[in-house]
């Protein structure tokens, strides 16, 4: 399985149509890839919390009907990353979008855990409820966003829903970054699955993002690991090596609570 984790640099000097159009052209060059995973709130930056309410869009807003689109032109599944969603009863959620190589969508996930202790996302998002998972040919992907990465329980309650491959787009700043390739190693040794983490580039609202995408395999070794600036991390993966790394090490079958 070819997986192409496109790291968009978010920086304030280009404006949310614009940066929409360019990461669509990014995902339809990655025809030929399988699947295509794009960052947290990449249209607005997931710490620019004044633009979330300003730049809200419906489920089916722009950003779905582009990147719907994009999928079809390439001819891939595609995390879209999330956008800041307007709910028609007015919340805000910070939604992931998950696109089949038709167009369609195959599944939407609230983020759950909101990052900002009394203020920022977790005052002006409200929060997810459901786990979800997604059925590709070849693996089940569980899907968690950014500051999700930090709670083991939710990453289990994947694995028991079936999930191979955890995918976490995120913005993530360069100040906690050792934290990111430390948790995404930790979330695939537990889990014994790949994790594939895919981060932000670039500044706004005066806090430098980390990027450093990562690949993690069953083992927890790193597959790959981009850079700190915008681009696209192009991995092969074995998805039948969760299994085998199961059976072979079958740790999981040892819980207890
Ligand atoms: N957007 C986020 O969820 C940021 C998370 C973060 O900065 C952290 O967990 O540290």
């Amino acid at each position: 399985m070819r997986a192409s984790l496109i790291q968009i640099a978010v920086d304030e000097d280009e404006s949310v149509t614009s940066r929409r159009q360019r990461v669509a052209s990014l995902v339809r060059d990655q025809a030929g890839a399988d699947l295509v995973i794009l960052p947290e709130l990449w249209t607005t930056g997931a710490f620019a919390y004044e633009d979330f309410a300003r730049e809200a869009e419906p489920l089916e807003g722009p950003t779905y009907e582009v990147m719907a689109k994009a999928a079809s032109d390439a001819g891939v599944w595609l995390h879209a990353g999330s956008i800041p969603e307007r709910d028609p009863e007015g919340p805000l959620y910070n939604t992931s979008l998950v696109f089949s190589p038709s167009g369609d969508l195959a599944a939407a996930y609230r983020k759950i855990h909101r990052f900002g202790f009394d203020k920022g996302e977790a005052v002006m998002m409200s929060a997810g409820r459901e786990l979800v998972t997604v059925r590709l040919p070849g693996t089940t992907l569980g899907v968690a966003t950014c500051y999700d990465l930090r709670f083991p329980e939710l990453f289990r309650g994947l694995v028991d829903a079936g999930a191979e491959t955890l995918v976490v787009p995120a913005g993530w700043p360069e100040r906690r970054r050792s934290h990111w390739t430390l948790l995404a190693q930790a979330r695939a040794v537990e889990n014994q699955a790949f994790v594939l983490a895919c981060g932000t580039a670039g500044t706004h609202a005066r806090v430098p993002q980390a990027g450093h995408s990562i690949v993690v395999d069953p083992w927890g070794e790193v597959l790959a690991e981009a850079g700190a600036e915008e681009q696209v991390l192009t991995v092969d993966f074995d998805p039948g090596r969760v299994a085998t790394t199961r059976e072979l090490f079958p740790a999981l079958k040892d819980r207890v609570l």
